[in-house]
């Protein structure tokens, strides 16, 4: 049975009344959370075995009900598990192919994902974590998803600031806080909790938001979020952050009726405080959360990025790692067998060599002092006298339909994800795209009947 902290219960029933405070209440102790899922719109298969009536309102491709991390359509990255609530603030941001587009506190990176499917792999998404375990992840659910355009970065927001002055067109700040929201899903999050931590969460958001409005462009668009109820890092943030920054708090329009508008008297009474929105787990979406979007105003003393010396400089540079006759040719023997999405036709011209991985760059990082854990889509490893393709080219082949293909049983699935080489029966020689159910796992070479296995060892179990 939960038991909720006192101090909590007393703050809520006076900011609510005690009857709405008991319904909270109520929500949290005595109702399951709600679980759903997204399907992936980058991916060519996405015939899931799962139950797919029950959507989830606004939010397109997504359903209540619960996956496993077993199960193929999670391993190829077709589904994402995900709170219902917890998928609006990407939703919201509105990505359009060809912008600029950073999550500043992106792990595990449910919105990251949804984001890089609105960029269709046109634009840049920079999706930044602070730590380094949870940035790791961050890494792996990226590749799965199949996105070529992304810019996977471990580092401060205040970092980051001094790389990307007015460079974003869009931001979101899915903030790290004290999770009221999570109370019925997550018992540690109710141990964590004080008003001392509320307060403190409050400053670290105020940090990383002043560091967040630095790399916007004027006019861009700021999308603030967290998982709390607490006014001091909602309402009363977003007060501040108008206020200091002058930033416009923009309406959200979503057409229903399951989300509640932001309390203007929890803050200072600004009454555009009211354009922000509050999930409530009462409203039965799913859990809680606060989303605000907000834009910067055009400013002239705003200057922009990149001087055309700096530009010039960075071009030489990059000529100094761009792949030779003899390379291309081999990295083409491979990827000539595969039918390749738009995002890798132009790979001829495009990709680079950086210690033997051959990637395609989201965004030129010379001269950039931020920790890098990936950029764009690698493609894979040139080894004496040969191309091996890499993982996340699988991922992102599963954008196509593909005919190198070789399907598995259930017993070999198995067998495949522990990393064995498993029998086949086939015509096939060479590198091919390894499948069960029609969801791709990853690359495997035939030789001999005998599929190799080139699951990565990390992600095997
Ligand atoms: C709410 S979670 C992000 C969830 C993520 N956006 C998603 O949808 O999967 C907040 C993240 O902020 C990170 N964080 C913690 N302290 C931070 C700081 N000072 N600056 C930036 N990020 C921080 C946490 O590690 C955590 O991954």
């Amino acid at each position: 049975m939960i038991k909720l902290p006192d101090d909590f219960v007393r703050k809520y029933q006076k900011l609510l009344g005690k009857d709405e405070a008991n319904k909270l209440f109520t929500a949290i102790k005595s109702q399951p959370s709600k679980k759903g899922y997204r399907i992936n719109s980058l991916k060519e298969n996405k015939q899931v075995s799962y139950n797919t009536q029950s959507h989830i309102p606004v939010i397109p491709n997504a359903f209540y009900g619960e996956i496993s991390g077993h199960d193929p359509e999670w391993i190829s990255g077709t589904v994402y598990s995900q709170d219902p609530s917890a998928m609006f603030p990407s939703y919201i941001i509105n990505a359009k192919p060809g912008e600029r587009v950073l999550d500043l506190c992106a792990a595990p990176g449910g919105k990251s994902t949804a984001i890089a499917e609105q960029l269709q792999s046109r634009g840049l998404l920079v999706a930044n974590e602070i730590s380094p375990s949870r940035a790791k992840v961050l890494r792996e659910n990226l590749e799965r998803w199949g996105v070529t355009n992304a810019l996977i970065t471990n580092d401060k927001p205040e970092n980051l600031t001094r790389q990307f002055p007015r460079f974003f067109d869009k931001i979101l700040v899915d903030a790290p806080c004290s999770g009221e929201g999570m109370f019925r899903k997550d018992q540690q999050a109710i141990e964590y909790w004080s008003q001392d931590y509320v307060m403190k969460c409050q400053e670290r958001q105020k940090k990383i938001l002043t560091a967040a409005v630095k790399m916007l462009k004027p006019e861009g668009t700021l999308v603030y979020s967290t998982c709390t109820f607490s006014p001091e890092e909602n309402e009363e943030i977003i007060s501040w952050l108008s206020q200091k920054f002058e930033l416009e708090i923009l309406p959200i329009e979503l057409g229903t009726n399951q989300v509640a508008k932001g309390q203007p008297n929890w803050a200072d009474h600004n009454k555009k405080l009211a354009n922000t929105l509050r999930f409530w787990p009462t409203a039965a979406i799913g859990e809680g959360q606060f989303v605000a979007k907000l834009k910067l105003p055009a400013k002239p003393e705003m200057s922009m990025t990149g001087s055309r010396k700096e530009n010039k400089k960075r071009k030489r540079r990059l000529a100094n790692i761009a792949p030779n006759k003899a390379e291309i040719k081999l990295i083409a023997a491979i990827l000539d067998q595969f039918n390749l999405p738009s995002a890798l036709l132009n790979w001829r011209s495009d990709c680079l060599i950086r210690n033997n991985h051959v990637f395609i760059p989201a965004q030129d990082t010379t001269g950039l002092h931020v920790r890098i854990l990936a950029n764009g889509t690698e493609l894979g490893l040139l080894k004496k006298n040969r191309f091996e393709p890499g993982h996340q080219l699988a991922m992102v082949l599963a954008a196509q339909k593909q005919t190198r293909i070789i399907n598995l049983t259930a017993n070999s699935y198995t067998s495949y994800l522990h990393g064995e080489a498993i029998k086949v029966n086939t015509d096939l020689k060479g590198f091919v795209l390894v499948s069960y159910h029609n969801f791709i796992l990853g690359f495997g070479k035939v030789a001999n009947q005998v599929l190799k296995n080139y699951y990565p060892k990390g992600l095997r179990f």
